[in-house]
């Protein structure tokens, strides 16, 4: 059941006397922004109305609300990507927001007057080639902490932003969210623009390129829509798993993508799994992918969550937290690298509102329900459903002591994921395979991690159920 937050009543948000409301704080000075990049007219016009709506902290969707549907699907179209963004780097906690018709909007007469569209396109003005306000000034690499999880990736984004000739096209980064793929997808873009500042460099989340293929479709422009796209010298296009399985889109992606790379132009795409991992992908695009460099980033570890936040703190100069919270902060925060970063405004707003030190205790309270769902633990027991369910073999297999290779191979992949996902030890986990000693569960992780390496499907099978998994 997701649980709708009202903004006023975010209990994480308001500890102790706090009156102030982050949403609220963070909506005005994007307002500010919007206002002074798209002028007064579309703005008092288009952006002025949008309301607050509410705040899904479990998925962090926030809700902006406008008085017609009409309105909404304009501001949807030109402004949803823009306003997303902002939000982002105002409160991490915000990863998306929808805009709709609602209750929170301005109540204005009966009838509501639309203003006029603006004349001129805005979120896509061509600066010097390149879709600037697309990209984030934060996103660069000089702000990109690397790790043993991202390395490959970010050696990778550099080589293609900055090497004269890559060796590969497409660049496929891959990894679960909060990971820094769509700031690495801007640090590319911000490199190529420095080294090349007449290139034409486009930047474009994969629903957006669905929406806009389907409008210049709608409009017969997808001539232009297709000249603006194959024009570019470097593309980039950021979460593609939205359009697996969307047929149409697809197949217009796979020729702007083969006639980018013939064109020895650069490609660059995000995913949140790996490219035989996208449902509904069509094989020639699959192949194609292949011809580039898939790189994935991992889960980071904890040297790279401390390395993190001392470089975040780096940017928070007037914010001292002592190192034993820095530690507590990189021990407990382990989900992702955007809760990390929320987790630190929040303190940081927190600190300078309530005027109090930065203790364990503090971040305690501030933090509780980050805390909390991040502590979730991955049983054993929820490994052996998730498998059997997987495998289709009955649960009961993974304590019997048949060793048919149908059960006895899933019931290996569990032990693996077991040891793999949870802190438990050896015989422990052993003990709850039915009693099997913890030579077995050693045999059984050497053997998954010998067949992952040489059998791709056992391979995806692990990283399906990994991801399940962690939720
Ligand atoms: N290695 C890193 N160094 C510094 N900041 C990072 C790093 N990794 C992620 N971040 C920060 O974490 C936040 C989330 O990253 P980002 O939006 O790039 O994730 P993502 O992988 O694109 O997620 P999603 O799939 O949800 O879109 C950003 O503010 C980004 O700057």
């Amino acid at each position: 059941m997701v649980s709708i937050t009202p903004i006023k009543g975010d209990a994480e948000a308001a500890p102790g006397p706090a009156t102030a409301d982050p949403l609220q704080a963070a909506w005005e000075a994007i307002r500010a922004g919007l206002r002074r990049d798209c002028g007064a007219r579309t703005f008092d016009g288009w952006l002025r109305p949008i309301a607050l709506g509410a705040f899904d902290s479990e998925h962090g969707t926030l809700r902006l609300e406008l008085p017609s549907q009409f309105m909404a699907d304009w501001v949807q179209t030109h402004f949803a990507e823009r306003l997303a963004l902002a939000w982002r780097s105002a409160i991490p906690a915000v990863r998306h927001i929808v805009v709709g018709v609602g209750a929170a909007a301005p109540k204005t007469a009966a009838v509501v007057e639309i203003p006029a569209p603006p004349t001129a396109e805005e979120p896509a003005v061509e600066k010097d080639g390149l879709y600037a306000v697309a990209l984030e000034p934060r996103y660069r690499f000089e702000s990109f902490v690397v790790g043993k999880a991202n390395e490959v990736a970010f050696n990778a984004a550099r080589t293609l932003a900055t090497a004269e000739n890559v060796a590969f096209n497409p660049l496929f980064l891959h990894g679960g969210t909060g990971r820094g793929k769509t700031h690495l997808l801007h640090a590319i873009g911000h490199e190529f623009h420095r080294q090349r500042p007449r290139a034409k460099i486009i930047y474009m989340s994969a629903e957006k390129f669905m929406v806009e293929f389907v409008a210049a479709l709608r409009a017969n422009e997808t001539i232009q829509f297709k000249q603006q796209l194959r024009s570019a010298d470097l593309l980039m296009i950021d979460d593609v798993q939205f359009i697996a399985g969307k047929e149409s889109t697809q197949e217009e992606f796979f020729h702007t993508m083969n006639e980018i790379i013939s064109a020895g132009r650069r490609l660059v795409i995000s995913s949140d799994r790996a490219p035989q991992d996208l449902d509904g992908i069509e094989p020639r695009i699959l192949s194609r992918l292949s011809w580039g460099l898939v790189a994935d980033i991992n889960q980071a570890d904890l040297e790279l969550r401390l390395n993190i936040i001392h470089k975040k703190l780096e940017a928070l100069p007037d914010v001292q937290v002592p190192e034993d919270v820095v530690m507590f902060l990189a021990k407990r925060i382990n989900s992702n690298v955007r809760e990390l970063e929320g987790a630190l405004n929040r303190i940081a707003a927190y600190a300078a509102m309530t005027n109090r030190a930065i203790d364990i205790d503090f971040v305690g309270e501030v933090l509780a329900s980050t805390l909390r769902a991040n502590q979730r633990r991955i049983s054993i027991d929820e490994i052996q459903t998730k498998v059997s369910e997987h495998f289709r073999i009955r649960k009961a297999e993974m304590t019997s002591a048949r060793r048919a290779r149908e059960v006895a191979r899933p019931r290996q992949v569990a032990m693996y994921l077991s040891k793999q996902l949870t802190p438990r030890s050896l015989p422990e986990i052993g003990r709850r395979f039915g009693g099997r000693d913890h030579t077995t569960v050693i045999h059984a992780v050497r053997q998954i991690e010998k067949l992952r390496a040489q059998d791709p499907e056992l391979d995806s099978d692990i990283r399906l159920l990994t991801r399940q998994l962690e939720g």
